[in-house]
């Protein structure tokens, strides 16, 4: 459906209810006029203020296909590679034994949580290690999975771009596969930045993970304090965060305590046992929704009221159908 927005209004105000993405059923709001506040903040913000924090397995990609097909995940991608040694495939797949259940625990406390995750991709890392790897490797199968990525994804980084909006994916995963696979899909735009676990090598061969290290207990926007990116973003304190995981919602963390954060989490395994949580960390949950029709719909706000303002119409008079 695109992302329609009926927006009728003399004042410039937007009510929650006209725009038609977030009226579907399978999209919760836990509390709609907290929403909608936010929305008209970014609205009367305008792009300039913007900034969209992105995570990237299942979320830029999909947590399901129409051919019902798999979607690997970012770590996935490179352990698809052939000429990977056997071994590491062994050592690896045991690690992610150990480790994967420690992750999503849910009596363990984060604190205690954030070790093992240290030394789980620190171990990665030294595995991925002291053999010859070709990206070209990666490049072939994360070609495979242009087409897994959400439904209009491409619009919405047009969107971004058009805007000017920056736009940081954040990943804990392998930043070879991230870059590759947007890179495939034409989606690496100058506004957008990838931050996430690159591979090193040395003398020819791979020497594990470039520094720092991302896992998922620091995988908010505190990483980048002191980098370029910090420069270009610290100002912009109205965010999008889209995330799948819970985690995935801290991904603002480290901006100012004053921004407006809207945090669209992506629901889609086991949705009755989660949903709770998903309602009580997202403003907007989306239950198997496999589109980024919910974010475009408030660019496309923000971009109208920026039109008007740029044509030197201070409010929106107009009324907007199938932006
Ligand atoms: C170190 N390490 C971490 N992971 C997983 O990769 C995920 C990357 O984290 P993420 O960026 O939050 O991605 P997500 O969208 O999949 O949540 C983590 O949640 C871990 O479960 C890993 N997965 C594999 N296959 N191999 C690894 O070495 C490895
Ligand atoms: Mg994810």
């Amino acid at each position: 459906m695109g992302c329609d927005s009926k927006v009728e209004s003399t004042d410039g105000f937007v009510n929650w209810q006209d725009i038609v993405a977030l009226t579907q059923s399978h999209c919760k709001m836990r509390d709609p006029s907290r929403v909608e506040r936010i929305i008209n903040e970014f609205v009367q913000g305008g792009p300039e203020r913007m900034q969209l924090v992105s995570d990237f397995d299942y979320t830029i990609t999909k947590q399901r296909t129409e051919d019902g097909g798999p979607v690997p995940s970012s770590f996935g991608i490179f352990n698809a590679c052939k000429s990977l040694p056997v071994s590491f495939k062994e050592e690896s797949n045991k690690l992610y034994h150990k480790y994967r259940p420690i992750e999503i625990d849910p009596h363990m406390p984060p604190e205690e949580k954030v070790q093992y995750m240290i030394e789980w991709w620190t171990k990665s890392g030294k595995l991925t290690s002291g053999f010859p790897f070709d990206q070209a490797e990666i490049d072939q199968i994360a070609g495979k999975y242009k087409n897994a990525l959400r439904d209009r994804t491409h619009e919405l980084f047009d969107d971004l771009n058009r805007l000017q909006i920056p736009v940081l994916v954040l990943s804990a995963g392998l930043g070879n596969s991230v870059i590759s696979l947007l890179g495939q899909a034409n989606l690496m735009y100058p506004n957008v930045k990838v931050v996430s676990n690159f591979l090193q090598y040395r003398d020819g061969l791979l020497d594990g993970f470039q520094q720092p290290m991302i896992h998922t207990f620091n995988k908010n926007e505190a990483v980048l304090d002191g980098s370029e990116y910090y420069d270009l973003v610290h100002n912009r304190d109205h965010i999008i965060v889209m995330g799948d995981s819970i985690g995935d919602a801290d991904m603002a963390a480290g901006v100012p305590a004053s921004s407006h954060i809207m945090k669209i989490g992506f629901l889609f395994d086991h949705v009755e046992a989660n949903m709770e949580k998903y309602m009580n960390t997202f403003d907007i949950v989306l239950v198997d929704d496999q589109t980024m029709d919910v974010p475009r719909a408030l660019l496309a706000l923000i971009e109208r009221q920026h039109k008007l303002r740029l044509a030197g119409n201070g409010v929106a008079s107009a009324t907007l159908l199938h932006t």
